[in-house]
């Protein structure tokens, strides 16, 4: 197998020219068989097989920098530097991450997972290697759905006055994780065009050239006539105006196209932009045909494509999926928003039905927001659907365009809490925190699926900005006679004890249903309350409790900086409630990829591990 020659970075050098087109396949057939099992980010990696293999055919691995947008298509880049071993444990706890990690090896140059950042970290790199004098390479390479995200724009306005080489690599499928999106999408399609009428004009004119006697006049013609064409097409005219070398389009799948771009590339002292046409997908043709399907999959079946997971019962997204759906027959205002996450966060029946009312704005989280600003200040309902770690990225559009406004706007706050495999990049851990600062900002969360259906009926009503964060994953289904309506502010009791109170965060509901079954198995009856509103804090019911409790144990997949514990401590402390107040949480360090209840447990806040420390805390206090 030529795949084993590979051992290290720059080993693809040492092929023979022949060797190289059945490595391309070797590495198709490898990851086909390695994600199929494990689940990955399979349509983009295959998408991109000989475009890694150019780039490391060309430049000097670990002294050259590739920065990986995204990072979610380094997986043959992984492959060409010694990493075949790590696809067994991809995206397991303590195995291989998906995206590129500095600390895995010295060849990934800059971590990624939130999209659009390629290009300024590789002008970071650009910069420093001039003031400190080296002369390495820097390579960013951006899809064509990272392109709609605003940070890429501000990253190539910033590198167009350069004056020493920046190779950017423009890794265009025409696809996001779904269809792309908007003006951008729509150019680049334009210089697609523009190169396919370039060689069928000139297929054309060789034709027409033969004939005898007219040949040469029309020719001539059509060679006038392209040249009023050509003003709708000249290729690259975006980039160039800018001030950013355009080469391109360059066939994706053609190695030898695209070493000779990398190398014309290499010469200029500028920012050049290569484009390079890739199909997502590419040699496997369940992912070709469904590329959004494959983009992001679990373990499937290879000759059938088909999924090996059953699909079970209802996840927190499908109960947003049809209660957003209902909603909107009732309500004509409401319109809903993703940032290129329709399929992730439920959106595509909405989008199917009620086409006028929904936006899919490209991978533009902070757009999104004030959009959505807008459209309330205008009178409409926007519900904001989006992924509780891309939120991050809208911080200051929260506060400065919603919340200061105090405008109706529904955040429907998806993968909220521990995500999984994609790791310490897409963990949701930070929204309680980074919401409940925000002044006029309600944030509510479910314990199960129907007070999630509940809670977002509340919030379509509720005249000011609220955020409803759930997990990823099936929704709860126990509790279903805890249903009383929501009422502002107020949490709900689930069942009344004494000495100690459980205080849960919407989907913790589960273990902290087992931790009080533990502590009644040891002869405690605890008090269990499903917090509901995370800002405001339920006040009265804290001051209320601590006539017959002295142990108040907040529980919150969330970090603990910041969170709902803290606010119950701060409360606590305010009134000097006499109560001891013992959180659980994430603790200030990133948590890496996994098993979401191997997870639990590394960040002790599993059932076991929360049960024990109530126990001793208690005693303790007990003994005092
Ligand atoms: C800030 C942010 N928003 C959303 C995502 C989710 N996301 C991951 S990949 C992707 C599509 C990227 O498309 P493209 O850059 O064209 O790469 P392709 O998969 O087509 O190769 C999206 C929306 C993300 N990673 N980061
Ligand atoms: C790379 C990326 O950001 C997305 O593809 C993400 O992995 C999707 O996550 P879900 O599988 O939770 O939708
Ligand atoms: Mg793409």
């Amino acid at each position: 197998m030529v795949l084993e020659k590979i051992q290290k970075a720059n080993d693809i050098k040492k092929l023979k020219p022949e060797e190289l087109e059945v490595l391309a396949q070797e590495i198709r057939d490898f990851l086909i068989e390695k994600i199929s099992v494990t689940g990955g980010h399979l349509a983009s990696n295959l998408g991109v097989v000989e475009l890694t293999m150019a780039m490391h055919l060309i430049f000097d691995l670990p002294e050259d920098k590739i920065i990986w947008d995204v990072g979610h298509q380094a997986y043959t880049h992984k492959l060409l530097t010694g990493r075949k071993a790590g696809f067994d444990d991809l995206r397991k706890y303590g195995g291989m991450s998906g995206f590129p990690k500095r600390k895995e090896s010295d060849c990934d140059a800059f971590d990624t997972g939130h999209s659009s950042t390629s290009i300024s970290a590789g002008l970071g790199y650009v910069e420093a290697r001039e003031i400190l004098g080296q002369d390495h390479k820097v390579i960013s390479v951006i899809g064509d759905g990272a392109m709609t995200g605003g940070m890429a724009y501000e990253a190539l306005n910033n590198a167009a006055g350069l004056k020493s080489n920046f190779i950017i690599v423009l890794n265009d499928n025409n696809m996001s994780i779904s269809e792309n999106v908007g003006g951008m999408s729509k150019y680049l399609d334009g210089l697609r065009t523009a190169s396919a009428y370039t060689g069928l004009k000139k297929g054309v004119e060789a034709a027409l050239g033969k004939l005898p006697y007219i040949g040469a006049r029309v020719t001539g013609h059509i060679r006038k006539a392209k040249s009023g064409i050509k003003q709708l097409f000249v290729p690259g005219m975006f980039f160039e105006d800018m001030g950013i070398t355009y080469l391109g389009p360059v066939d994706g799948h053609d190695l030898k196209a695209l070493c000779r771009a990398f190398r014309e590339a290499e010469k200029l002292q500028n920012a050049v932009l290569v484009h390079v046409i890739t199909t997502k997908g590419k040699g496997y043709l369940p992912a070709e045909k469904y590329p959004s399907q494959f983009h992001g999959t679990g373990p499937f079946d290879i000759e059938t494509g088909q999924a090996k997971e059953k699909a079970g019962e209802d996840s927190y997204t499908d109960v947003f999926s049809k209660v957003i759906y209902r909603e909107a027959k009732k309500e004509p205002k409401l319109v809903a928003i993703t940032a290129a996450m329709a399929g992730g966060t439920g959106l595509v029946p909405f989008s199917k039905t009620y086409r006028d009312r929904f936006f899919d704005v490209g991978i533009a989280e902070e757009h999104a927001v004030t959009f959505a600003a807008g459209l309330a200040a205008a009178g409409l309902k926007p519900v904001v659907a989006i992924y509780s770690s891309f939120l991050q990225r809208a911080y200051d559009q929260l506060i400065h365009d919603v919340c200061l406004q105090n405008l109706p706007v529904v955040f429907a706050i998806d993968r909220a809490g521990l995500v999984g495999s994609d790791g310490e990049t897409h963990q949701g851990v930070f929204d309680l925190s980074f919401l409940s600062t925000i002044p006029n900002m309600t944030v509510m969360a479910p314990k199960n699926k129907w007070e999630l259906a509940d809670m977002l009926r509340f919030a379509i009503q509720y005249p000011g900005p609220v955020a409803v964060r759930y997990p990823r994953g099936t929704a709860y289904t126990g509790l279903e006679e805890f249903r009383a309506p929501i009422e502002y502010g107020k949490s709900e009791v689930i069942q009344t004890g004494e000495g100690i109170v459980l205080l849960s965060v919407g989907h913790m509901m589960e273990t902290a249903l087992q931790v009080s079954d533990s502590l009644r198995e040891r002869g405690i009856q605890s008090t269990l309350v499903n917090s509901r509103f995370v800002k405001p804090v339920d006040e009265k019911l804290l001051e209320e409790l601590s006539k017959l409790h002295t142990l108040y144990v907040t529980i919150e997949e969330n970090v603990l900086a910041g969170g709902y514990g803290a606010q119950v401590l701060a409360y606590v402390e305010k009134k000097r409630l006499p109560v001891q107040v013992e959180s659980f949480g994430i603790p200030d360090e990133y948590v890496e990829h996994g098993n979401i209840e191997v997870l639990r447990k590394e960040v002790m806040l599993d059932a076991d591990t929360i049960t024990e420390r109530i126990l001793s805390v208690y005693q303790k206090r007990q003994q005092e």
